[in-house]
């Protein structure tokens, strides 16, 4: 059973090389700096601020396209599901990372300012306030990189998105990636049993904020702000 057991936590080779490639791709695929810088030199207005999140929502969605393409076997789904599964999880993937990197001292104080750009860009007060909780909760957990790369690879992978048709064909992607993920946590959390089973529960707070999304989507849209393309198409927004 020692053997079993070891078997059962160790992280395999094929595992090993399985998460380098989804963590280079994650690490690979960034938004420009040439965005981000912008967060320290554009003046401070709603306005302002929301071109900035619109300029860095729109960069955003192409990273995550770039990225879901690298993850091993997603180009094999079919074509349909391969959108359905970005359009359901884009607005995840973005709370994830901006949750990521707001937790995280970015250099040069890009996190104050960019925290300051989220709290005046025309978001009401009764969406900023689940999305600063999710960013706390996301924080104390102190993710290490792989497990933001897989944990995002998860919430892309999710197979209950509306119209997936091929369910089975998503969650044999998804399995291995939550099997890895898994050990990564007892890896890195030794005397946390319980951190693989709270970071899965992010997920379901992250779903939450869909519905939030939605509106904030809405109210921007009701003050004549506008969106690019790309987040129109991602979004089903006219
Ligand atoms: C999600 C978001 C757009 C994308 C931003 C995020 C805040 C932080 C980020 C950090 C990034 C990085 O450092 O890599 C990439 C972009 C993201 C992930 C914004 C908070 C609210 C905003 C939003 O919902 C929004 C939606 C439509 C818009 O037109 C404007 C904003």
């Amino acid at each position: 059973t020692t053997r079993l057991l070891k078997e059962k936590a160790e992280i395999t080779k094929e595992q090993q090389a399985f998460m380098k490639v989804i963590v280079d791709s994650y690490n690979r695929h960034q938004i420009p700096q040439d965005v981000t810088k912008k967060l320290l030199q554009e003046q401070y207005s709603a306005e302002e601020n929301f071109i900035l999140l619109t300029e860095m929502a729109t960069s955003q969605v192409q990273v995550l396209v770039e990225f879901t393409k690298n993850i091993p076997g997603f180009l094999s789904l079919d074509h349909e599901d391969q959108i359905a599964l970005l359009k359901g999880s884009a607005v995840e993937a973005m709370f994830l990372r901006s949750a990521q990197v707001l937790s995280t001292k970015m250099p040069n104080g890009h996190t104050e300012v960019l925290e300051e750009r989220i709290r005046n860009s025309g978001i009401s007060e009764e969406f900023m306030t689940p999305m600063f909780n999710f960013y706390k909760s996301i924080g104390k957990l102190h993710m290490v990189q792989e497990e933001q790369a897989l944990l995002t690879a998860v919430t892309i992978l999710t197979p209950d998105r509306p119209f997936v048709k091929d369910h089975p064909a998503v969650e044999r992607l998804q399995e291995p990636m939550l099997e890895v993920l898994r050990k990564l946590c007892a890896l890195h959390h030794p005397r946390e049993p319980q951190y693989f089973a709270r970071l899965l529960g992010r997920l379901t707070e992250l779903r939450t904020l869909n519905h939030y999304h939605t509106e904030m989507l809405t109210s921007w849209r009701m003050n004549d702000q506008k969106f690019t393309p790309l987040l129109c198409e991602i979004w089903d927004v006219q």
